[in-house]
């Protein structure tokens, strides 16, 4: 039987297009559609514009402390309108010059919502294409709570289309996202009410993390409700009228953030007429090798709902196009996956935290410090840094390194490279430092 195309991907985000990169190189013929925005949600609604937002923030603080550097009059203004305004325009720039470079390469991009009719034909508005292989790459999309009122809340995809910034906001949902929004937000002067069902914010992550993260947002203004969730929501002329759950306290803000975390983008993708099964939550079930429970039929990045970052559907995208096409299955090695959260202070981590260790080990040792970075001496702020890392007590060798404080990201994501390959805290020890850094702190820790 022959087919339109060799691979056909359904989605253009990380995932879709990382493995459309890689199967051309095998001289296939390779077709993508996509239903929204060419690049998906880092891009267009995720991690790039909300890098920009977090730079924009980030004047607003070194502004609050640069007295103490010897500098008057600091202008105080931020024209949110105009900035969301270039933050919308760089990345329709990046999206034109991600559509070339990937037509240069030959991909055959399509625009349309595809829907499978059987395990090798697809459906976009009225057209059939048909295709030996297949990769499901949707994505997913924020869960909206199931309370009365919910139609008054927007969820991070409409945080990006605010054109002004509301005085008094809600986040419901302490998770990477609402972490970061209420950080920004913040910064620049918006009161920030933060929730979560847990006691702490940040669950998953090293229990140093979420602690000293959270005491770094709550220095800096922003309201943390522990244990709690939203009940219901109703409009009223003073704002939007938020019930608490456990006493049902009212809470009045202008806006309200849910940021309860993302689900697979699996509904109406016509996977029964495939063959393709999902998991109780939604997710497309898949193997090591991203194949489904459909011999033909792959699946990867955020609707598989392993690991939901860009990285990871980058590395998954290659990976299952190089299973299809080269001689050798490829499995990816989720180990040592680091991650960050883009708040002030910042947070990030790889491997495995002090908790999870502990489970695992018969002897851990944790090596930690906190101090106050040099920058922040200067001045009458009283962010702190932490670092950690945490160690197999028996062979020395290094499970997980921990930080919160500036440059977190950059600083974890240099150390993963070292953990991952094996490295032990005498190898940290031996290791001479750049002076003066924060990272260097991470080579001498008792
Ligand atoms: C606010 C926010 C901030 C984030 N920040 C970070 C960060 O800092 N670092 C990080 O690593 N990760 C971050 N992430 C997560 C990251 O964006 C995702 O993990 C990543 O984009 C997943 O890529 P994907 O290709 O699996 O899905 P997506 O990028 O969502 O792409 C899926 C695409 O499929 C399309 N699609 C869906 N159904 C169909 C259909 N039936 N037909 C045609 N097309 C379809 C969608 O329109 C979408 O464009 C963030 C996410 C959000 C929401
Ligand atoms: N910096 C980054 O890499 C980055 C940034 C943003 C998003 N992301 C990705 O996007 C995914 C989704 O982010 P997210 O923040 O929406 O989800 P999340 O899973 O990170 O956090 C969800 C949070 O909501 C809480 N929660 C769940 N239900 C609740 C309820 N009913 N009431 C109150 N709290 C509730 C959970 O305890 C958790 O803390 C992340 O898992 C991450 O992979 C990554």
């Amino acid at each position: 039987m022959t087919f339109d195309y060799d691979l056909f991907v359904i989605g253009s985000g990380s995932a879709g297009i990382a493995a459309c990169k890689q199967a051309v190189t095998y001289g296939k013929r390779v077709g993508v559609v996509e239903q929204e925005d060419f690049g998906g949600t880092c891009i267009n609604r995720g991690c790039i514009p909300k890098k920009f937002i977090v730079y924009a923030a980030d004047f607003a603080l070194q502004n609050q402390v640069a007295s103490s550097y010897g500098w008057d009059n600091i202008q105080g203004n931020f024209d949110w309108g105009r900035f969301i305004q270039s933050v919308h325009q760089q990345i329709a720039k990046r999206q034109q010059s991600y559509l070339q470079k990937l037509q240069a390469t030959g991909v055959e991009m399509l625009q349309g919502k595809a829907t499978f009719v059987d395990a090798h034909t697809v459906e976009i508005s009225d057209r059939k294409i048909t295709a030996d292989k297949i990769i499901i790459a949707v994505g997913g999309e924020a869960i909206k709570l199931d309370i009365p009122g919910a139609e008054y809340a927007i969820t991070s995809r409409e945080m990006f289309l605010l054109e002004q910034l509301p005085k008094r906001l809600a986040i419901v949902g302490g998770g990477y996202i609402g972490v970061e929004f209420s950080s920004m937000m913040n910064a620049f002067g918006v009161e920030v009410t933060l929730m979560d069902n847990d006691e702490l914010i940040l669950s998953g992550f090293d229990g140093d993390i979420r602690s000293g993260v959270q005491s770094g947002l709550m220095k800096r203004g922003i309201k943390f409700l522990g244990k709690t969730t939203a009940e219901e929501i109703e409009k009223t002329d003073r704002g939007l009228q938020l019930t608490l759950s456990g006493d049902r306290k009212t809470i009045t803000v202008d806006t309200i953030l849910f940021a309860t975390g993302r689900s697979p983008k699996t509904k109406n993708l016509g996977l029964e007429n495939a063959g393709v099964e999902i998991t109780e939550k939604g997710a497309v079930q898949v193997d090591e090798y991203s194949r489904t429970t459909q011999d033909n039929i792959f699946a990867i990045g955020d609707c598989t709902s392993r690991i939901p970052l860009t990285p990871v559907a980058r590395a998954e995208g290659k990976a299952v196009a190089k299973t299809i096409f080269d001689s050798s299955s490829v499995k990816l090695d989720y180990n040592c996956v680091p991650s960050a959260v883009f708040a002030r202070p910042e947070a990030a981590s790889v491997g495995m935290s002090e908790a999870k260790a502990k489970e695992k080990f018969a002897s851990v040792q944790c090596h930690r410090t906190e101090f106050e970075a040099l920058f922040e001496s200067m001045t009458e702020r009283e962010d702190c840094t932490m670092m950690k890392l945490v160690v197999d007590g028996s062979s020395d060798r290094v499970l997980g390194a921990h930080m919160v404080g500036e440059r977190a990201a950059d600083i974890i994501q240099s150390l993963a490279v070292a953990i991952k390959k094996g490295i032990t805290k005498h190898d940290f020890d031996a290791t001479i430092g750049i002076h003066p850094t924060t990272g260097e702190e991470f080579l001498v820790l008792d």
